[in-house]
């Protein structure tokens, strides 16, 4: 008989790109800058990056798949909607979920001071202590398309657990 815990992990890496607009939303927050981010929903390029984390964990396929962008209905959507449908699909599969850990990759807009805040709203949406979710960030050095400040990318890593 097996009983080791059944340990999964998963990655996720999202892209979006600067458009017109006041403010950038990551992980649920309204972060002040000179663009916005353009997406088909509200384009919160952490949040779903830590959703695709999640699927990706469960081998249970990726955002586009759950909520495909050519679905009117998710135009304009809040993400905390696709965050929450992997929750409860991990859960729905006996399973918890362990940790979170995410790195912003911009040179602006400066994600530490609104690191807390960021948790505090993943923490809350998860159902998950806040800390078991880690948001970083780091620039490129100026280098690539994050450099150029083109847009924001972002990787998380997800940990799910069945005990
Ligand atoms: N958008 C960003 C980028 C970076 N930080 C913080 O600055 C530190 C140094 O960044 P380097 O890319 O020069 O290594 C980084 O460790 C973050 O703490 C940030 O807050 N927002
Ligand atoms: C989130 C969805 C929802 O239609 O649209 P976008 O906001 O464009 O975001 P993306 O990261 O490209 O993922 C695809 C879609 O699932």
């Amino acid at each position: 008989m097996d009983i080791r815990p059944d340990i999964r992990l998963g990655n996720g890496f999202d892209v979006h790109a600067f458009g017109p607009g006041d403010h950038v939303t990551l992980c649920g927050v309204d972060v002040p800058h000179t663009h916005g981010l353009v997406g088909h929903s509200d384009a919160d390029v952490a949040m779903h990056t830590v959703t695709d984390a999640i699927y990706g964990a469960l081998a249970m396929g990726d955002i586009g798949q759950h909520f495909p962008p050519s679905d009117p209905q998710w135009k304009g959507a809040e993400s905390h909607i696709f965050l929450r449908h992997a929750v409860d699909l991990a859960a729905q599969h006996g399973f918890a979920i362990s940790n979170v850990d995410c790195t912003l990759v911009c040179e602006f807009p400066k994600i530490g001071p609104h690191s807390e805040a960021m948790r505090k709203k993943m923490s809350d949406i998860m159902d998950l202590d806040i800390n078991r979710i880690s948001v970083k960030a780091t620039t490129s050095e100026k280098l690539g398309f994050t450099g150029r400040s083109e847009g924001i990318a972002c990787m998380a890593t997800c940990a799910l657990v069945k005990p």
